[in-house]
């Protein structure tokens, strides 16, 4: 998973870089980028150059491929531009795109949303469909679906901050979006992710899935919680672990981390923890959750068979989350662990 690389993995991605007397292209692409969120002159410049990912109130833009997929159209500037005018929208809009990054061609990227224009002249003008971000996340495939999703977050941002909330009066943006400035008193906004900690706690046998009310049928997932202001990762792991199903953690290992859009902006940091055998006893908070279970290796195998969700009227299945959500790694490596444990017995 692209969006998810455990330390290790990214050791190994960082040992196959060929060793150059100049920058990597890795590298060179990172000052790009930190260079365009510092010099506005230097951001509008490439955003003439660069792609532009388009979104309508916060719906990214798909186009159908001739393969069946879908894909989110990098549009060039100068293309946008006439839509924009052709659309009866004077070209300053352009300038409200955001950066979001760089590709490994060396192309900056930008998103911008034009919500202001109405969006079936848009689609017919651009060969595609605004398509809500949840839905769009699950059709698209590699690092697109992260990307998107950078993008709204920012773009929800910019549309929720627009003023001060010490002064009241408005902020403004440096060109990059990657800060707003009180107008008045000079603050400084950062956009912001609220951090949480997902865990998958085993016994050692079995792993331990839990389902919302609000969740889709037949949806177990791995534990998570809102960080509490002032707490560590272990802190919020262990509180939210007892609040939930009253159980104590023993031990904590980091797994990975994701960006995930819904139905704000998280920081997920995901963990698997251990509790003991001798005690597995659960006591759920059924005020924040509908049903937490034990599940064994066999049973989490063949619901990782299961393609489609269960409708209504099917017989119950147990259904994981996708495959973009950390959750579903967290469990991946829990299978892979309890295969390799049980050939070892
Ligand atoms: N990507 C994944 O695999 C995955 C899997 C499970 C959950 N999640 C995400 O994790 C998030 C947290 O999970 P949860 O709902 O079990 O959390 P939770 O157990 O902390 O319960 C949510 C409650 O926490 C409170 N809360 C405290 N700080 C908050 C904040 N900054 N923002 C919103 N509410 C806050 C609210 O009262 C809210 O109702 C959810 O938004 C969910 O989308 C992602
Ligand atoms: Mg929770």
């Amino acid at each position: 998973m692209a969006a998810m690389l455990s330390p290790l993995r990214m050791l190994l991605c960082a040992a196959k870089c060929p060793p150059t007397r100049h920058c990597s292209s890795f590298v060179s692409r990172m000052r790009y980028v930190n260079r365009l969120k510092e010099d506005d002159a230097s951001c509008l410049a490439a955003l003439q150059s660069g792609h532009i990912f388009l979104f309508h109130r916060l719906s990214p833009l798909l186009q159908h491929t001739e393969r069946g997929t879908f894909r989110p159209p990098a549009l060039i500037s100068s293309d946008v531009q006439s839509v924009l005018e052709r659309l009866g929208s004077d070209g300053s809009l352009l300038k409200e795109s955001v950066l979001i990054g760089c590709s490994e061609q060396n192309q900056a990227q930008f998103c911008l949303d034009v919500g202001e224009l109405d969006q079936a002249a848009v689609e017919e003008v651009c060969g595609g469909n605004f398509v809500q971000l949840r839905k769009s996340y699950f059709l698209l495939t590699g690092a697109e679906a992260p990307l998107l999703a950078k993008g709204q977050a920012l773009l929800r941002w910019h549309q929720t901050s627009r003023f001060c909330s010490a002064t009241g009066q408005p902020t403004l943006r440096n060109q990059a979006g990657s800060q707003r400035v009180c107008s008045s008193s000079g603050i400084v906004y950062y956009p912001k992710m609220s951090p949480v900690v997902i865990v998958l706690v085993s016994d050692g046998k079995r792993c331990l899935l839990a389902r919302q009310s609000s969740f889709p049928r037949g949806m177990y997932s791995a534990l998570a919680g809102f960080c509490d202001m002032g707490e560590s990762l272990e802190e919020t792991l262990c509180r939210e672990v007892a609040e939930e199903v009253g159980l104590e953690v023993q031990s904590i290992f980091y797994s990975s981390s994701q960006h995930w859009p819904f139905p704000h902006s998280s920081f997920m940091l995901g963990c698997h923890a251990t509790i003991s055998p001798a005690h597995t006893q659960l006591d759920v908070d059924h005020t924040e959750l509908e049903d937490a279970r034990w599940f064994g290796l066999e049973e989490i195998t063949s619901a990782l068979q299961v393609k489609t969700p269960p409708r209504r009227g099917d017989p119950p299945v147990l259904w994981l989350p996708p495959k973009h959500a950390i959750a579903n790694h967290l469990i991946m490596e829990w299978t892979n662990r309890q295969r390799v444990s049980e050939v070892g017995e």
